[in-house]
């Protein structure tokens, strides 16, 4: 059975990054998605946006809904103080499959819970069964026609606060116009948009940040 390219992925980094560093395991990704295939990984352009977001902020409670192959994940995780957690949502078991060995080959496991299932069976379930009060900072780059509804799911959840982070990706490509519509018409949300380019490719894309004012 011919491997998928997740799993091709996957193993380029096992035989190429250096076991427990998350640094190599971003860059090797990124090396191989650059140079042979194509993949939906936030890339070093929009990552250095979403490094300086997740240091500004420095979480406590992060959640991320998406995480593929689980680049991101690392990412993130790698910049987290001491007893602070990423919760990071995936819905396809074998996504989900790879992102676990990522995850670990970084030595980001004791910071990254992964969730399996749909945004919108999770999200409802983050207080009482994974005990979150509220999350600082939320990363969306998952099905861009969810954004929108998990927005608003996360507020009538209670899960954001004064203060809380949402980071965007993909606003201008593949595009999530509703959700653009939604936050910065939102007297909720003070918004902040980042030009870019689609991860390992010469075309516009953006991140939009909207910090939830309560
Ligand atoms: O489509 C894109 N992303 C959709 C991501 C979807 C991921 O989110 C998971 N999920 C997890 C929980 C859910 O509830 C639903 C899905 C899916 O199982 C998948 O792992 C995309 C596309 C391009 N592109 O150039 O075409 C570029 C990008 O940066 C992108 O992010
Ligand atoms: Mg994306």
């Amino acid at each position: 059975m011919n491997q998928s390219k997740e799993q091709r992925i996957l193993n380029f980094v096992l035989q190429n990054a250096v076991r427990g560093d998350p640094c190599s395991v971003v860059d090797t990704i990124d090396k191989y998605c650059s140079q042979k295939e194509w993949a939906m990984n936030v890339g070093n352009e929009k990552g250095k946006i979403l490094d300086k977001t997740v240091e500004e902020v420095n979480p406590s409670v992060a959640l991320e809904l998406g995480t593929y192959c689980g680049y991101s994940a690392v990412r993130i995780s790698r910049l987290l103080k001491a007893g602070a957690r990423l919760l990071t949502v995936e819905f396809n078991p074998e996504f989900a499959a790879i992102a676990k060995q990522m995850i670990e080959f970084a030595g980001v496991q004791d910071k990254v819970k992964l969730l399996e299932g749909p945004s919108q069976e999770i999200i409802p379930q983050l207080k009482k069964k994974y005990e979150v009060d509220t999350l600082d900072f939320v990363f969306l780059d998952h099905w861009k026609d969810r954004y929108t509804p998990d927005t608003i799911l996360l507020q009538e959840c209670n899960l954001l606060r004064k203060g809380s982070v949402l980071l965007a990706d993909n606003v201008i490509f593949p595009g999530a116009p509703d959700f653009l519509n939604y936050v910065r018409k939102s007297p909720h949300f003070q918004c902040t948009n980042y030009p870019s380019h689609l991860e390992y490719m010469q075309v516009e894309d953006a991140m939009e940040k909207a910090v939830f004012l309560g």
